[in-house]
């Protein structure tokens, strides 16, 4: 009799089934590309790593487990994950979607827009009536993220999935759950047919691999994407794979050091002056609907100084943070979205939705608070923000 199926996320993260033959008590990495058949009649599990690896297999499985999903695929990246969602899409289908979603989401988007892929409409996700007046019983997918990157507005995900299935009971609601992972959020219990991530950030956390995961509970849906991902070769490699189940088994120590170090620091930079977006700040205008969908906050913040070049000579003078694109690794991250991870969205489409140029975005590490601290304070002296 296993207890197993009652085993808590924080356990599950970690005990990783797997069963090689050889008794490894890592899974091993399958660095082959093909399998040997018995006979030219029986060609077993495995073929061929395009269509199936048994180190991709192990991770699915695992992803599974953590998502309590039927099907995971594991893909090359998290906009792999979505360019092979969006070959769903039949062209000319009208398509729902965020107008603050991921600039590389919005990049493909506007792509199969322009293309005659999808005829998109990019929305406030955040204002229902709007919602409600743009999906039709036409609408064939709605995209969503939450809290969004690097606005850090949320959506109120079983509202609208429930309002675009009764428009249209076949419309797919597919939710970018990167920014949370499995174990902040669970999007398919809210009403989400598929849920996608980049693993590229919390789930491998080491800024190590590039990775993306599908989700979902529909066989139907689990076929037709795998269909995809074999006819076009974006299974994640064995290495990668390996490197992900590695990295999945701290994510819940990662994730709370993460989350606590991000409140400290969102509360000390609000008591600066500044404007903060954390969806763990009591006066974040959808702190309750965070609170009723998600389990944490994630780490990820953004703030506003008010001027760019205040905002360069912050991120310039900074010492302990690293000035990259991304997150969710264990080390902190700063960034300027409007030069670097948004940049792909044209300035004009930034103004026209309210994107401030001088936002700022932090993605919160495991390190000592206090210095993060300290850092950030030396750097906002150095710009002129605060005096002592
Ligand atoms: C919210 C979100 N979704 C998807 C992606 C795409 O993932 P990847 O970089 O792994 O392709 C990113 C960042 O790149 C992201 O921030
Ligand atoms: N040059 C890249 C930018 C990647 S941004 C990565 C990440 N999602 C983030 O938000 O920082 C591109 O063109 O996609």
């Amino acid at each position: 009799m296993t207890n197993a199926n009652n085993w808590k996320l924080n356990t599950k993260v970690v005990k990783i089934e797997h069963e090689d033959g050889n008794h490894a008590s890592i899974p091993p990495i399958y660095q082959s590309t093909t399998f040997k058949a018995k006979n030219m009649d029986e060609m077993g599990q495995y073929d061929y790593t395009r269509s199936g690896n048994p180190t991709r297999t192990t991770l699915q499985e695992h992803l599974a487990k953590i998502i309590g999903c039927e099907t995971v695929w594991a893909v090359n990246s998290g906009m792999s994950a979505l360019d092979i969602i969006a070959r769903l899409i039949k062209p000319g289908e009208h398509v729902v979607a965020g107008d603050d979603l991921y600039g590389g989401t919005q990049r493909l988007l506007t792509f199969l827009n322009t293309n005659g892929g999808a005829n998109v409409s990019h929305i406030d996700l955040t204002n229902l009536d709007l919602v409600k007046k743009t999906i039709t019983k036409d609408t064939a997918v709605v995209f969503l993220e939450s809290p969004t990157n690097p606005l850090i507005k949320v959506v109120d995900l079983k509202s609208i999935a429930d309002y675009a299935h009764s428009m249209n009971p076949n419309a797919l609601v597919v939710f970018d759950n990167t920014m949370m992972t499995p174990l902040l959020m669970k999007p398919l219990e809210l009403g989400a047919d598929i849920q996608y991530e980049s693993a590229t950030k919390y789930l491998n956390g080491h800024h190590d691999i590039m990775a993306g995961i599908i989700a979902t509970n529909s066989e139907d849906l689990a076929k037709r994407l795998f269909f995809v991902i074999n006819s076009i070769g974006s299974g994640l490699a064995p290495f990668d794979s390996w490197l992900l189940l590695r990295g999945l088994k701290t994510l819940s120590l990662r994730l709370e050091r993460q989350q606590s170090n991000a409140l400290k620091l969102a509360t000390w930079l609000q008591g600066q002056g500044l404007k903060v977006r954390y969806p763990g700040l009591k006066d974040h205008p959808q702190y309750e609907l965070h609170h009723s969908q998600c389990k944490g906050d994630g780490a990820v913040l953004s703030f506003e100084t008010g001027d760019l070049k205040t905002s360069e000579k912050i991120i310039a003078e900074v010492e302990l943070y690293a000035i990259t694109v991304s997150f969710g690794a264990v080390n902190s991250l700063i960034s300027l979205p409007c030069k670097m991870s948004h940049a792909a969205i044209d300035p004009k489409v930034r103004a026209e939705r309210d994107f401030p140029e001088d936002l700022i975005r932090i993605c919160v590490g495991i390190e000592d608070v206090d210095d993060l601290i300290d850092d950030l304070n030396n750097a906002l002296k150095k710009a002129g923000v605060v005096k002592n």
